[in-house]
């Protein structure tokens, strides 16, 4: 594990590339009031975002981080959330500062890049696009395109052998303790955004190896522990 030059950057979507949350929390507050329910408002979603949005849908129904709904109450609401959220993917999400000269400046550098995401791969792709940064990106490996989900080490893992690189010569770079945790397990090298969702928990509790407060920062943070 290191984090001198690295073969193989994984970067991490919601929370680290993309304030997601605005559209995130316009599309459960409708699906809320769809179901006749009280809305959570955006404060809340912020906490709840980062392990998927079948997470996010139980967690607004309950209004708790573990809560487990009526199933039939689910099926209702994932449904009625998929449909907003489909049409509201990137209406009020912007790149966070520093995103679009950080993957430049990597691509600059021939860095690998990949994103790793627990967002399904139908609300991913569009994202990727409606930025304009899909093209950074020559593996995106979304919450539903494993069995396994971050925390699990295997979506980091599976990007590896996409790009043929090993562990030890592999960065993850989140904003959650999901990250963290995947990439302890994986045994690659990682690095959080300071700005990040985590759940409102302070991401340094976490002890990553380092944490940035802009992509802009990689490149040196790369150089100076070479
Ligand atoms: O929870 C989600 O849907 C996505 O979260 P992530 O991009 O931070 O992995
Ligand atoms: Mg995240």
């Amino acid at each position: 594990m290191t984090l001198q030059a690295p073969k193989m950057i994984l970067i991490d979507l919601d929370g680290t590339l993309v304030d997601s949350v605005p559209d995130l929390a316009f599309s459960v507050d409708r699906m809320m009031e769809r179901l006749d329910m009280p809305v959570r408002g955006e404060a809340k979603v912020r906490n709840w975002v980062g392990n998927g949005v079948e997470r996010l849908v139980k967690r607004a129904l309950t209004n708790n981080l573990d809560g487990e709904p009526e199933p039939a109450l689910y099926e209702r609401a994932l449904a009625a959330f998929t449909e907003i959220y489909r049409e509201n993917n990137a209406k009020r999400s912007h790149l966070y500062p520093g995103v679009r000269e950080g993957l430049e400046a990597l691509a600059r550098d021939d860095v690998r890049i990949g994103c790793v995401t627990n967002k399904p791969a139908r609300f991913t792709a569009p994202l990727l696009r409606a930025m304009d940064i899909d093209r950074y990106f020559e593996v995106v490996v979304a919450g539903d395109t494993l069995p396994q989900k971050k925390p699990d080490p295997a979506p980091l893992l599976f990007a590896a052998e996409q790009f043929d690189v090993d562990p030890e010569d592999a960065l993850m770079v989140g904003d959650s303790r999901s990250d963290v945790t995947a990439a302890r397990a994986a045994g690659f090298a990682i690095v959080c955004v300071s700005y990040g969702y985590n759940h409102g928990g302070d991401i340094r509790e976490q002890r990553p190896d380092a944490v940035i407060d802009s992509l802009t920062e990689l490149p040196d943070l790369m150089a100076r522990t070479a």
